[in-house]
C-alpha cells in the first residue's frame, strides 16, 4: 500500500479531512460571512511581509490559494510562489484559481505538512500564512519550521484570528461566529467544521503570546497588530540578519 503523501497525526488527519471537506465552499462562505473583508485582510498580510518584485516566496497552509495569488501579484512574474498546504482537495481550489490568472504567475502548488517543510535552510525571501497557525498542531514547531526557511532578514506575515480585549466586540465576535457563522455553514452541511472555529480561537494564543513564541522559535523581532478591532490580528516576524 503506497503510504500517504504527508504523514499526519490522528489530530492533523482531522484537521486535514476537515479541510478537504469544507474546500468546495470556502471561498464562498468566506466571502459572504467576512462581507468580502477577508480579501482585505489578506491585501494588508501581503504588505506586512514586504514580499518585492522578484522574490521566492513561501505561502504557508495556503488552502485555496487567493493568499498566495496576492503574493503572486506581489513579486510578479519575475518572482514565484511555493503554496503549501495539506489538503489536497484545498490544493485541487489553489491550482485552478492559478491557471486562470492573468498575467500568468509563477506558483507552485506544493502537498506538504507545514510542521515539515520539503525546503531548504534559508529559501525565501518573504513568507505569509492566512489562518493556519490556529490550526497547525504544533505551533512552536510551526514557527521553527518557517524560520529554518527564511533568508536571514526575511520577514512572514501572519494572519489569523483574534480575540479582541475590548469585552463588547469579544462578545459580538462569538455571537457572529455562533448565530451567523454556524448556522449558514449548517445550511451547507458543515455545521461540526465552522463550529470547530470558536473553540479553535479560545485555545489560540492572544497577540502578545505570539510573540513570546515567536521569539522562542529564533525570530529576532516579533510584532503582533490587532485589526479589523481586534476580531483579527496579524504576527509579524523578521529573521536575524546575521
Ligand atoms: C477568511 C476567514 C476565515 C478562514 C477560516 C479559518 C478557519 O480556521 C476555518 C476553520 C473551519 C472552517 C472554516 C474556516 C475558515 O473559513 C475569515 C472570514 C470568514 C469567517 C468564517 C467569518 C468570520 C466572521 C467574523 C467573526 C466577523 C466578520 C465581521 C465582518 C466585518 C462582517
Ligand atoms: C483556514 S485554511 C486557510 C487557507 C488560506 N491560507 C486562507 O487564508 O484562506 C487553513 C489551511 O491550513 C491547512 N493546514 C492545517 N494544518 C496544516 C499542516 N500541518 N500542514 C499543511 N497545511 C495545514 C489546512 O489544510 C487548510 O487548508
Amino acid at each position: 500500500m503506497t503510504p500517504p503523501a504527508v504523514e499526519t497525526t490522528p489530530d492533523a488527519s482531522r484537521i486535514q479531512t476537515l479541510f478537504n471537506r469544507i474546500a468546495p465552499v470556502y471561498d464562498r462562505l468566506n466571502d459572504w460571512l467576512s462581507l468580502g473583508q477577508h480579501r482585505i485582510w489578506k491585501l494588508m498580510t501581503v504588505k506586512w511581509s514586504q514580499a518585492s518584485s522578484g522574490d521566492t516566496c513561501l505561502d504557508l497552509c495556503c488552502g485555496s490559494g487567493d493568499l498566495a495569488q496576492l503574493l503572486g501579484e506581489r513579486v510578479g512574474n519575475t518572482g514565484q510562489v511555493f503554496g503549501v498546504d495539506f489538503s489536497c482537495a484545498q490544493l485541487e481550489i489553489a491550482r485552478q484559481r492559478g491557471e486562470t490568472h492573468y498575467p500568468p504567475l509563477t506558483l507552485h502548488w506544493i502537498e506538504a505538512d507545514a510542521l515539515h517543510l520539503p525546503f531548504a535552510d534559508n529559501f525565501f525571501d518573504a513568507a505569509t500564512m492566512g489562518y493556519g497557525l490556529r490550526n497547525v498542531t504544533d505551533i512552536p514547531r510551526s514557527l521553527r519550521e518557517l524560520h529554518r526557511v527564511l533568508k536571514p532578514g526575511a520577514t512572514a506575515a501572519i494572519l489569523d484570528f483574534h480575540r479582541p480585549n475590548n469585552p463588547t466586540l469579544n462578545a459580538v465576535q462569538q455571537w457572529i461566529l455562533q448565530t451567523i457563522v454556524v448556522p449558514v455553514a449548517t445550511a451547507n452541511g458543515l455545521q461540526d467544521e465552522y463550529a470547530y472555529i470558536l473553540p479553535s480561537l479560545e485555545k489560540f494564543p492572544q497577540g502578545p503570546e505570539q510573540i513570546r513564541l515567536a521569539h522562542q522559535a529564533g525570530f529576532a523581532q516579533a510584532t503582533h497588530y490587532p485589526i479589523a478591532g481586534g476580531i483579527m490580528g496579524v504576527l509579524v516576524v523578521t529573521k536575524r540578519l546575521s
